[in-house]
């Protein structure tokens, strides 16, 4: 049974009211003190994405036209963008940019620097775009993600990060002592989350990364997890589908890239208001939200803000293209009543 789309009054009132400003919420469309609704005309949505054959950047492409709408597929690192005082413009392959309705990102992991900036770029030019620079910046950074999580008071593996290996002996008893995950702030598709089960261990992993000049944390391992864990697909503050993924024989990690397999999972309530309420306290419009099934509930790992969805729609069934096209387009709808002159 594909799981159905589920939402969380409750977790999109306490969204709305710690929303960033940034957040734009679609607006009601009935009501007598709604302002009439435009008439809908042909809008263009840029996909931002390195590769338009990538699954992900085609079924947006296939979303859009199926709506009648215009799709757009640009290469984040063929944009160009030029500064000027009150006049940001953007160039792709010496045109410029113009007529943009709607920009969704798709950045990878190996472009976050320039791709941030292209994304801030189109927010400069008045450009609605999901998600934001600053929510994409903040949950690529894992533990920047988790401090903002914890500091809402959502639970997350115990995590420590420290700058001084002295006392590896107190940062392992900190995190509830061995085994203990030691992952990289901005690694993806499982590389760089490892699994260390002595003191030793522990020292020469965390010893190579750092002289290598890259930044770790130490985080609890949640054992009650069994090499399983949730992805949810928020957009909005909604999430519209979720699968549970199982790591294979021999492996923690339960990524899809690392031989994982993803069945469709109906979640509960609280899976879920967690999941949206994770998502608007990032500032994300579209989020992959992936948490491990602890022993009190759903522990947040972290949320992607570019997620793939190809094992989500195979697994599940669901139209998850439509979905974020759909949400796109009602922001795009709910700008234009917003800042339509009133008569
Ligand atoms: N603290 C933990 N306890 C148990 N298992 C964990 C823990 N942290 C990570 N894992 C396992 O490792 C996997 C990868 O971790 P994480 O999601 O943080 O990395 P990622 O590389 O960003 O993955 P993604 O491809 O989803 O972006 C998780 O899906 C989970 O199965
Ligand atoms: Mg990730
Ligand atoms: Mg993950």
């Amino acid at each position: 049974m594909p799981a159905k789309k589920v939402s969380s009054k409750k977790a999109s009132v306490q969204a709305r009211a710690k929303a960033p400003p940034r957040t734009v919420e679609p607006r009601p469309s009935s009501g007598a003190a709604s302002p009439p609704r435009l008439p809908r005309s042909k809008r263009t949505v840029v996909i931002l994405s390195r590769k338009r054959s990538l699954y992900s950047t085609r079924r947006l492409v296939e979303a859009i036209r199926r709506r009648g709408h215009r799709p757009l597929v640009l290469d984040t690192l063929r944009c160009t963008m030029v500064l000027a005082p009150s006049q940001p413009r953007m160039l792709y392959r010496g045109v410029d940019i113009k007529g943009v309705d709607v920009v969704i990102p798709r950045i990878g992991a190996s472009i976050t620097g320039y791709g941030l900036a292209v994304v801030a770029h189109f927010e400069m030019m008045g450009v609605p775009v999901l998600n934001s620079a600053l929510a994409i910046s903040q949950s690529r950074d894992k533990l920047r993600a988790l401090q903002l999580l914890c500091r809402a008071g959502l639970d997350a593996p115990r995590t420590v990060m420290a700058h001084d290996r002295s006392n590896m002996r107190k940062l392992v008893e900190e995190v509830g002592g061995l085994p203990v995950i030691i992952k990289l702030l901005r690694g993806t598709q499982g590389v760089g989350v490892m699994i260390a089960h002595t003191l030793q261990e522990v020292q020469t992993i965390g010893n190579t990364f750092w002289d290598l000049g890259q930044e770790v944390v130490l985080q609890e391992f949640v054992a009650e997890s069994k090499g399983r864990d949730v992805r949810a697909l928020v957009v909005g503050n909604q999430v519209v589908g979720a699968m549970r993924r199982r790591a294979k024989q021999g492996e923690f990690r339960s990524n899809i890239h690392r031989g994982g397999e993803g069945s469709p999972v109906e979640l509960s309530a609280t899976y879920v208001e967690v999941a949206v309420r994770a998502a608007r306290l990032l500032g994300l419009e579209i989020a992959g939200v992936d948490m491990l099934e602890g022993h009190k509930g759903p522990r947040l790992m972290e949320l992607n803000s570019s997620p793939g969805f190809e094992g989500l729609e195979r697994a599940t069934g669901q139209d998850i293209a439509g979905e974020m096209i759909d949400h796109a387009l009602a922001l795009v709808e709910a700008r234009a009543v917003a800042t339509r002159p009133t008569l």
